[in-house]
């Protein structure tokens, strides 16, 4: 028998996104989890019965109390991973993206046809990315789908919320041999298996994985292969992931052989849905951006990698103006490192330049742009809130009716004066790393 470690009553003070620019801060909280894993009670000190609750907990050993210095808060949603490229985080990020694919990525993904490579490879990627206080991840997995199994099935291992992908890649003028789908059909009927048997995995769990129709771009795959993806997502109602508007060469791509943008192509095939979540966005334009909020897409954006590949900034602040859905992603491993944190403090700098301009041979009023720089808890709300939104979640936020997943994080430094919760939020968001991410609970279930 499996017995499953749970929390039930967290005491301490909690840090939550409550708007795209606001964070609510309690500086003593009960967060009380029900049998099922959800926030069931948010009992704060000024209410009457805290005390009476808290001897309760105590009494049935079921207190978690924080340490003076540690804090609870969301756990992290990461919208964009690449897990088999996890082997290659940091390596050779100054190719462009094209020969990047070609000659380092394409080759390590085809190893995963193997098991025996991919299971290492999996479980220390979700422990990884739970260590660094991320439950919930959308990720790419790789052609193969007995490999795409034991990464859900890593996630179950260890107690994460996965959506998974079989990536989908057929186009031969744009794929190696070695690596891709047999032909159009083949791609579409191997997406459909894997479709059953995450549904026949789900029975085994009450942890759900999802499974995700995972084009891998607009160049890697047919017409064919995209019009049955299409079809998929709509008649088993599933989340689509794919990379939209990343790069010049990939627009450059969809413009040549469609005569159109790829955020036009996706939609044609049916593949922009209010599940739909894309990658980096970096040059959509803003017909592509209106297309996206008539049809709910969500954009994941991952800013380290858009250093290297992305070719612009993605102007965060406009698309929160606009409404448009967005989340963080790590990239892995267009982008080096798994942690959000990392990615919000990339993403504050990214604006900031694209606020700011970069060339110093401009006057000052022409060096810049309209778009203003995004906060810290902007972007924080980018990697709670907004990630979850992204997956139609309920999690993101700490809030009665709301999935228990959380972080215990350690303040990463010490404070020498009297300091705010604003403050002590600024200084988490900055500096914690992953020794800082003490525990971290999803659906109220130890993860780290
Ligand atoms: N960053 C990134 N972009 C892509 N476009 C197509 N495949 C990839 C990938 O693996 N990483």
């Amino acid at each position: 028998m499996i017995i499953i470690a749970t929390v039930k009553v967290i005491e301490g003070p909690t840090i939550t996104s409550t708007d795209p620019s606001s964070i609510q801060c309690r500086k003593h909280q009960l967060t009380c989890i029900d049998g099922e894993g959800y926030i069931e009670r948010i009992v704060d000190e000024s209410d009457d019965d805290f005390e009476s609750v808290r001897q309760h907990a105590k009494q049935t050993d079921q207190l978690l109390t924080l340490r003076p210095d540690e804090y609870l808060l969301p756990g992290f949603i990461d919208l964009h991973v690449h897990a088999p490229q996890w082997p290659n985080a940091g390596v050779a990020l100054d190719r462009p993206l094209n020969e990047w694919l070609d000659t380092y990525t394409f080759p390590l993904e085809s190893k995963y046809q193997d098991v025996d490579f991919a299971k290492p490879v999996y479980d220390d990627l979700v422990k990884q990315l739970l260590a660094n206080g991320t439950t919930t991840v959308l990720y790419f997995g790789t052609t193969h789908n007995p490999a795409n199994l034991e990464l859900a099935k890593a996630c179950i291992r260890h107690n994460q919320r996965g959506f998974v992908g079989k990536v989908a890649m057929d186009n031969p003028d744009q794929t190696p041999e070695y690596y891709r789908d047999a032909s159009a059909s083949q791609a579409v009927e191997d997406t459909e298996t894997f479709i059953k048997q995450m549904i026949e995995l789900n029975k085994t769990t009450s942890l759900k994985q999802t499974p995700v129709i995972t084009p891998r771009f607009v160049p890697s795959c047919t017409p064919e292969s995209l019009k049955g993806l299409g079809e998929l997502a709509w008649k088993y109602d599933l989340p689509v992931q794919s990379h939209c508007s990343e790069s010049d060469w990939e627009n450059g791509y969809a413009l040549e052989h469609y005569h159109k943008r790829d955020a036009e192509v996706l939609d044609e095939f049916g593949l922009l849905t209010d599940k739909s979540v894309m990658a980096h966005g970096t040059l959509l334009n803003q017909t592509d951006l209106n297309r996206f909020k008539d049809r709910g897409v969500a954009i994941a954006h991952c800013p380290i990698s858009n250093v290297y590949f992305g070719n612009a900034v993605l102007p965060v602040s406009k698309l929160l103006k606009q409404k448009v859905k967005v989340g963080l992603g790590t990239d892995i491993s267009g982008g080096y490192s798994p942690s959000l944190y990392q990615n919000i403090r990339q993403a504050v700098m990214s604006s900031r330049m694209l606020h700011d301009g970069v060339n110093s041979e401009l006057d000052p009023a022409q060096r810049g742009t309209a778009n203003d720089p995004i906060s810290a808890k902007n972007g924080f709300y980018l990697a709670t809130v907004g990630g979850a939104e992204s997956l139609h979640l309920r999690t993101g936020q700490i809030k009665p009716g709301y999935l228990a997943d959380l972080q215990v994080v350690q303040a990463p430094m010490p404070s020498f004066n009297e300091e705010t919760m604003d403050q002590i939020f600024e200084k988490i968001i900055y500096n914690a790393s992953k020794d800082d991410v003490k525990q971290v609970f999803v659906q109220g279930r130890f993860a780290k």
